[in-house]
């Protein structure tokens, strides 16, 4: 029985898998579905998973935010399948393992249709969830250190139950994979369901949208067309930056484990976006200006996680530095806006 932040679970077994699994003559391939396969975290995802040749990955998304060029390599290969396909809608295929990505993660495309949102994650997961069941498949749930609101402590650990405001604009995507957690532990209690829920700190890597909106990719792409670098007031505020594969190997670890979670898979490493702007300028662009603008309601002053469980339970720690991720980054952005290297 898994364990962690399933305590108080009843002792309800797990819905059956597929008759496939216990097959004796022909053992089938596992067949995963990515959910916001398109996107940038799930499309690395995706990467990962085919290069285990007993894996067949199914990818369902809408396309909102992620686009069928991140996955071009596999579109045709027999082990891949690309369904269009809105998580809001019911799902019917026979799978094993669910990763449940879909939902708009850039705050600038979240609070685009924040309606949308919270249905894509309460919806959304109700719809996975109702499969998993159906199918006795697993599924992880990619949660985030958005639950827990401006936080009180700091850094965060999985106990914290975080300082959320239910009624802002940021409400539709925090409040949203609150709701998805919960969806998860009463599925998980109530149907025996396999549940695992990664809380995911800031993300950064190649194929980020160059416009998505978020830090990362705003700064990136500033210091490479020679704009100012636009550090949101006060600039003090700290986020701590995964690089993608560290995320998708942590991602895997504990889809494969057995522990459900909630675990925390970030990087502990802390800047404030001052500090992210000066080593953005110093790597890409010494030239460019760094400039003070608005901020956005409800922005959180802190982010930081405790990744102790993630180290215990999961084996896993980030490996890649901020330093050594940021020029990754670079190299894609340069090579998709067409900026060479010596310019
Ligand atoms: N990148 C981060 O820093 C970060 C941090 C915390 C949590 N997360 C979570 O990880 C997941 C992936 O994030 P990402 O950075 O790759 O974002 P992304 O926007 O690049 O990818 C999200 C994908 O989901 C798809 N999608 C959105 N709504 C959908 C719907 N209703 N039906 C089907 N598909 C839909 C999009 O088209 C896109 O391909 C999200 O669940 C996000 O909340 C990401
Ligand atoms: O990791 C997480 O848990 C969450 O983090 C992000 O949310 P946020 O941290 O607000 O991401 P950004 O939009 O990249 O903002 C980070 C900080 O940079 C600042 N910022 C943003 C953009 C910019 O041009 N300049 C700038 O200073 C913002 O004010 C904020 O303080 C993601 O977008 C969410 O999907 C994710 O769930």
């Amino acid at each position: 029985m898994a364990t962690n932040g399933d305590q108080q679970a009843t002792p309800k077994p797990p819905p059956s898998p597929s008759p496939l699994r216990n097959a004796k003559f022909f053992q089938a391939n596992m067949r995963i579905l990515v959910t916001g396969g398109a996107g940038f975290i799930g499309s690395h995802l995706v990467d990962k998973l085919m290069e285990n040749e007993k894996n067949e990955v199914i990818v369902a998304d809408n396309y909102f935010t992620g686009s069928k060029d991140n996955l071009k390599k596999w579109i045709g290969h027999p082990r891949f399948e690309l369904i269009r396909h809105d998580v809001t809608e019911p799902l019917l295929i026979e799978v094993d393992q669910i990763y449940h990505l879909a939902c708009p993660a850039s705050p600038i495309f979240y609070k685009y249709n924040p309606v949308k949102t919270i249905k894509t994650n309460v919806i959304g997961t109700l719809n996975m969830l109702g499969l998993a069941k159906r199918v006795g498949a697993r599924i992880l749930l990619t949660s985030t250190s958005e639950v827990y609101g401006d936080p009180l402590i700091h850094p965060q650990t999985e106990s914290y139950w975080g300082n959320v405001n239910p009624i802002g604009v940021r409400s539709c995507y925090d409040e949203g994979k609150r709701v998805a957690e919960t969806l998860m532990f009463d599925y998980h209690r109530q149907h025996g369901i396999e549940i695992r829920i990664a809380r995911i700190f800031n993300t950064y890597g190649p194929r980020m949208n160059i416009d998505d909106g978020r830090v990362v990719s705003n700064f990136i792409a500033q210091a490479l067309r020679d704009d100012p670098l636009t550090v949101q007031a006060p600039g003090t505020q700290t986020r701590s930056f995964c690089y993608v594969s560290d995320m998708v190997d942590g991602l895997i670890r504990l889809m494969q484990g057995d522990n459900t979670g909630p675990i925390n898979i970030g990087n502990p490493g802390e800047f404030t976006m001052i500090e992210l702007a000066e080593n953005v300028k110093e790597l890409i662009n010494p030239k460019v200006e760094i400039i003070m603008v608005e901020n956005t309601p409800d922005d959180p002053r802190q982010r930081k996680p405790d990744i102790t469980k993630a180290k215990e339970l999961l084996g896993w720690e980030p490996k890649v530095k901020l330093r050594d991720g940021l020029p990754l980054m670079e190299d894609d952005f340069r090579t998709r806006l067409g900026v060479p290297k010596n310019k």
